[in-house]
């Protein structure tokens, strides 16, 4: 298994608890897996705690008590540099995830000089090749995140996140800031990209129509637990808990996205 989280607890302190030490319980012993070549959505309202789990498994955050592997391997007792590099992650936020101060071509060298030795040439043709896997060319290499789209901003971000070659990437509302024409392109890039390099998703969100468009099993978050699994996109419309149905309902009844994803896939 690629990825197990395994009876998860996680608390915060209160900023103004009036007991010292007062904390509030944010995940409460969650549990899920995630298989080779899988994208699993856990989509869930805000503050369930869904960005909470993915900073745990990204390693920046610990749990109180629970374990998670990866590819075996329980990320809070090895050494955690060998398994940082199986994962990536991209954030909603592209605008501030990517440091305007930096060209495209250092945004991308990030990762790759913390994990690897390249001489510069070799980098520079590294970055080339990642954007190009994205579905930009070489032009923007020294160009500034101001002057690209969010679109193609997040594109790079998307770059930046393959280039460790990560065995997952944790996706947190990765297309939720975009315009949804641009969603759905984000989404068929991640498509293609999971085909193309074997990598496997978490796929964080809120976002129902987009977790019906790219994964393949979703969870069902609230505050901080899984309320109930769905292991066949197919079987979506049989989910029995009161809370998936409600974000199942508002997801049929408000969204016009469908029709426009489904105009994008043809055209
Ligand atoms: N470092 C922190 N200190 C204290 N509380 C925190 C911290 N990080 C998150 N929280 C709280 O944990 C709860 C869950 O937050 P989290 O961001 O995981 O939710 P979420 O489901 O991802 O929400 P959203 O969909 O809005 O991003 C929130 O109430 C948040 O205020």
């Amino acid at each position: 298994m690629l990825l197990e989280v395994k009876n998860v607890y996680k608390s915060y302190k209160k900023p103004f608890g009036i007991i010292k030490k007062e904390s509030v319980e944010i995940l409460k012993g969650v549990s899920l897996s995630l298989k080779e070549g899988e994208c699993l959505g856990i989509i869930g309202e805000s503050g369930s705690g869904k960005s909470t789990l993915g900073r745990l498994i990204i390693g920046v955050e610990k749990g109180d008590c629970g374990s998670i592997l990866i590819d075996g391997i329980d990320i809070s007792k090895k050494n955690r540099k060998v398994e940082k590099e199986k994962v990536s992650v991209v954030f909603q936020d592209y605008g501030s995830s990517a440091n305007p101060r930096l060209k495209i071509i250092d945004i991308i060298s990030e990762p790759i000089k913390v994990f690897e030795k390249l001489s510069k040439k070799e980098t520079i043709n590294r970055i080339i090749d990642l954007l190009e896997k994205v579905g930009l060319s070489k032009e923007y290499l020294y160009r500034y995140p101001h002057q690209l789209s969010g679109g193609q901003l997040q594109r790079v971000c998307i770059a930046r996140a393959i280039a460790t070659n990560p065995k997952f990437i944790i996706l947190d509302e990765a297309i939720s800031s975009l315009d949804v024409s641009i969603q759905v392109q984000v989404l068929d890039l991640l498509i293609q990209l999971k085909k193309e390099l074997d990598i496997s998703y978490v796929f964080i969100t809120h976002d129902l129509t987009a977790v019906t468009y790219i994964c393949d099993r979703v969870v069902f978050f609230k505050e901080g637990n899984i309320v109930e699994e769905v292991n066949c996109m197919n079987k979506l419309k049989n989910v029995k808990s009161q809370y998936a149905k409600a974000l199942l309902h508002a997801a049929m009844t408000m969204d016009s996205r469908e029709e426009i994803y489904e105009v994008q896939r043809i055209s």
